[in-house]
């Protein structure tokens, strides 16, 4: 598939045929199984596997980019044995995609796409340690949640369920079914996001006085539609009818519980569209025998499918239904090309949208920023190379210059091209956008950032980008700045990313192939020793730069060279006598 942005590398992993070093698990796992080394699927393109029915309209537009495997209902093992095949994973709720699922697809899985807005069901951490992307489509059910939850409150209220099972047995009970009105009641709606706002708007078209507890939303949104923000107790002790709208989280985890339900006002009825785990359904059941709660209406579960006699489910005052709330056609065909589009994309190696483990980058932003994420990489590979081995870095700071107002200069992408930079060449972890700062601090590599606001006009995003890395030593002791850091300093100049200051001596090397450095006596002639050392071996010199403290003093010589020049050859250019140190680096 094409590059557009050329940065694939953000995504892509290269540790298809490679034992991944980073977490010793990986190699148990890899010692346990047979190997099997993959590609990308017939014909270079990538293989997808859709483990739960999507929609028709997605299959086709992923078919039109990738091979696509639909094997539905697959059993843990089955899942993780056909893993290791694919490029992409596409999901509804319905399959655990855990950490054996990363573990086994040894490196391959690139994207996971969850085709609708809970992430619960996916191990983020273990996505983000395996360097896995994870998308999701997280606007196009909104609407049908939001209706399906609207759908069970009034189905609730009126006792519909109840009364169609009635009717359908046989029996005529207008009397037993009688229910209790919405209008004028108060309904708290807990979490004010895509569909709990989309279910207050609805409500108070029903008539009801809608309250919200959310304290990640904004004042206006709710007042907009004539919702008032209130604090939890507010929302669950005030309320007639609470609905349940929130992710399922730490936090959020049991939030309705057994202490929770004695704050209720009695005869309080639940409405749950959200996640089972956001309820004790034990409490839930005690609150319903006791009276607290009058009636729950509940389309999710802790564990799905609820086991044969849930004791929720068969309750009289519970109305259910299994896990509907995203299932209309409209929702199911919006969803299935919001997801694979976003796979799609992700696989290009473009920053997708909804990205869950990633910072999200507009493509504008990335457009302009492209030559710097090339700048930042070999900065942070070229910086690492210049540590005396054994060193061990703990500490990097990386300083962007620039005139533009630091609200307006994201740099994750920039520090995570550093990370690449410094980690790669020293191990066999690959590293991407996903888990960069995920591996830095695995290995104890503290990154800190630094701004320096310049004069002038911010058309360039960045004037220069330092790499500075303290408490090591120098294999090349002229890349030490004035208070002992390794300290290497680029630009982008034309275009093209260049070495600009290795230390205190400015040079001016273009940042491909190799590069040697050399600090030698300042004196006529070194350049043609140097490069005639070269010449004779036939490596190739792209770029000659010599940086100066003061004129016969001592300087530092950068060259720029397309091949790796043989041990041998280093040696001679060693034992040129003015020459005090040199190193090679390889970019
Ligand atoms: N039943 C279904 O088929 C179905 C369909 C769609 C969505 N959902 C579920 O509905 C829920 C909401 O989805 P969404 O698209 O509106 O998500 P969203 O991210 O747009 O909204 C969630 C809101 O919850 C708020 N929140 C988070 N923690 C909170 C806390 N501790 N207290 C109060 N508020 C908190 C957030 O600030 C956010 O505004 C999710 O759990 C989702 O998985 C279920
Ligand atoms: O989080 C969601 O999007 C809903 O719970 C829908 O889940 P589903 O895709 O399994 O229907």
């Amino acid at each position: 598939m094409a590059t557009p942005l050329g940065l694939s590398s953000l995504f892509s992993s290269r540790i298809h045929t490679t034992t991944p070093s980073l977490f010793p698990i990986h190699r148990k796992e890899f010692n346990r199984r047979r190997i099997i080394l993959v590609t990308a699927g017939g014909g270079g393109k990538p293989t997808i596997l859709v483990a739960e029915k999507l929609g028709q309209a997605g299959i086709d537009l992923l078919k039109k980019h990738a091979n696509v495997d639909c094997s539905y209902d697959l059993s843990v093992e089955e899942l993780c044995t056909k893993i290791s095949l694919c490029d992409a994973l596409i999901v509804r709720s319905g399959t655990k995609v855990g950490r054996d699922v990363f573990e086994s697809s040894r490196g391959r899985l690139k994207v996971v796409g969850r085709a609708g807005v809970g992430i619960d069901n996916v191990d983020l951490a273990a996505a983000t340690e395996y360097g896995c992307l994870v998308v999701n489509a997280p606007t196009a059910n909104t609407v049908a949640a939001a209706e399906h939850g609207i759908a069970l409150l009034t189905a609730m209220a009126r006792n519909v369920a109840q009364a169609d099972a009635s009717i359908k047995a046989g029996k005529w009970m207008r009397s037993k079914y009688v229910g209790v009105s919405l209008v004028g009641k108060t309904l708290a709606v807990l979490g004010f996001g895509k569909v709990g706002s989309e279910v207050a708007r609805r409500a108070r078209g029903l008539g009801m006085h809608v309250i919200t507890h959310d304290p990640y939303a904004p004042a206006d949104r709710a007042r907009a539609i004539g919702v008032e923000l209130v604090s939890f107790e507010v929302a669950i002790s005030t309320a007639d009818f609470i609905s349940l709208h929130l992710p399922l989280t730490a936090a959020t985890s049991k939030m309705l519980n057994d202490e929770t339900f004695a704050r209720m006002k009695r005869g309080v009825r639940i409405v749950n569209v959200a996640r089972g785990g956001v309820i004790d359904e034990d409490a839930l059941l005690r609150a319903l025998d006791s009276g607290i709660v009058a009636q729950a209406a509940l389309d999710v579960f802790t564990v799905e499918p609820p086991v044969k006699d849930n004791k929720l489910v068969l309750h009289e005052s519970v109305t259910a239904t299994p896990h509907l709330g995203a299932s209309t056609m409209e929702a199911q065909e919006g969803v299935a090309v919001e997801i694979a589009e976003a796979v799609v994309g992700a696989l290009r190696g473009e920053l997708a949208a909804t990205a869950v483990n990633a910072p999200m980058v507009p493509p504008e932003v990335l457009r302009e920023l492209k030559p710097y994420v090339v700048l930042a990489e070999k900065l942070g590979r070229l910086a690492v190379q210049l540590v005396t081995g054994g060193s061990g870095v703990d500490a990097v700071k990386v300083t962007y210059a620039s005139s533009r107002s630091p609200d307006d200069l994201d740099t994750r992408l920039l520090r995570a091209m550093v990370i690449k930079g410094l980690i790669e060449p020293i191990s066999s972890v690959f590293i991407n956008l996903v888990n960069s700062d995920y591996v830095a601090k695995q290995r104890g590599v503290k990154i800190s950032e630094e701004r320096m606001v310049l004069d002038g006009s911010p058309e360039d995003p960045i004037e220069y980008i330092t790499v500075t890395i303290a408490n090591v030593e120098s294999r090349f002791a002229s890349a030490l700045s004035e208070s002992g850091e390794i300290k290497v300093e680029g630009r982008v100049k034309q275009g093209v990313p260049s070495l600009t200051k290795v230390g205190l001596f400015g040079v001016d090397v273009s940042l491909e192939g190799s590069v040697i450095l050399c600090r030698q006596v300042d004196q006529p002639g070194m350049i043609g020793k140097v490069g005639g050392i070269l010449g004779d071996e036939n490596v190739n010199v792209s770029f000659m730069s010599v940086g100066r403290i003061a004129p016969g003093k001592q300087a530092v010589m950068a060259i720029g060279v397309d091949e790796q020049p043989s041990k041998e050859t280093l040696k001679k250019i060693g034992d040129i006598s003015a020459i005090e140190e040199f190193v090679f680096l390889k970019l």
